[in-house]
């Protein structure tokens, strides 16, 4: 499945001087395609969380469209959206997001059980054992580090098994190995089919990634190789 965004842009209202608005992000396009990884860098403020939100079905967008196949996601009736959102999209927050009442395992089921009703047990184990969190499954998240927390919840979102997934800096508060582990478990997804968005501010993601796009003041800039036709227009 492929996502795609064709002009997408963002104004918040903000009063700066004679301004009354403020456009986070400017008119811009992206696809991303199952198989394949894209990281998306730029400094803080530049407006990679308002585009990944955008992106996600949370945001609409001032102008412009979001696809998900053939799917214009902003056309949807709220309710539409949100039962499309949970079943194709699986955001990574940035900061945390656990259930304190319950433990990592039954964190990490809660999604799938919510949406389909039946607990995926076996992806849940896989990807536990995958981000190296397995022997956390019946901790309660006060017990938990940053890290680990973080790596819990990139694993219920993998769980979910959806078809795209946008990652708000996945591996922030992690040190070398874990955020290794993460990418990898990332990239996995990827090559299992998943279009996979990493935003990112660190320099080792790029090496995991089929396309690099950099943003700087609401715009895609440089000219990256690896962008190719993943930024503007596609073919
Ligand atoms: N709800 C809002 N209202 C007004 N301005 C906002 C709002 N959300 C974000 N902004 C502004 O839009 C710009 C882009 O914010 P955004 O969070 O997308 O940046 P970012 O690149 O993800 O930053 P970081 O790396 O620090 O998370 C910032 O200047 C921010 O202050």
């Amino acid at each position: 499945m492929e996502l795609r965004a064709e002009n997408i842009s963002r104004r918040y209202f903000r009063k700066r001087g004679e301004a009354n608005f403020f456009e986070a992000v400017r008119p811009v396009s992206l696809i991303l395609r199952g198989g394949e990884m894209t990281v998306l860098k730029g400094r803080s403020g530049s407006g990679k969380t308002t585009l990944l939100h955008m992106l996600a079905g949370l945001l609409n967008p001032s102008e412009g469209k979001v696809y998900l196949g053939e799917t214009d996601l902003y056309a949807l009736e709220d309710k539409e959206l949100s039962r499309l959102r949970n079943k194709k999209i699986g955001v990574i927050p940035q900061g945390r997001s656990a259930v304190d009442t319950l433990t990592v395992y039954e964190n990490i089921l809660l999604p799938g059980m919510l949406y389909t009703g039946t607990p995926r047990t076996k992806t849940a184990e896989c990807w536990m054992e995958a981000l190296g969190i397995a022997e956390l499954r019946d901790a309660m998240p006060a017990e938990l580090s940053g890290g680990e927390l973080r790596r819990m919840a990139i694993a219920r979102t993998l769980t979910t098994d959806p078809d795209v997934i946008l990652a708000d800096e996945p591996t922030g508060d992690l040190d070398n190995e874990n955020t290794e582990i993460v990418l990898n478990a990332l990239k996995q997804a990827a090559k299992a089919g998943k279009a996979v968005l990493v935003v990112s501010h660190e320099d080792d993601v790029e090496d995991y990634a089929d396309h690099v796009i950099r943003m700087d003041a609401g715009c895609f800039i440089g000219d990256d190789s690896k962008m190719q036709q993943t930024a503007g227009a596609d073919e």
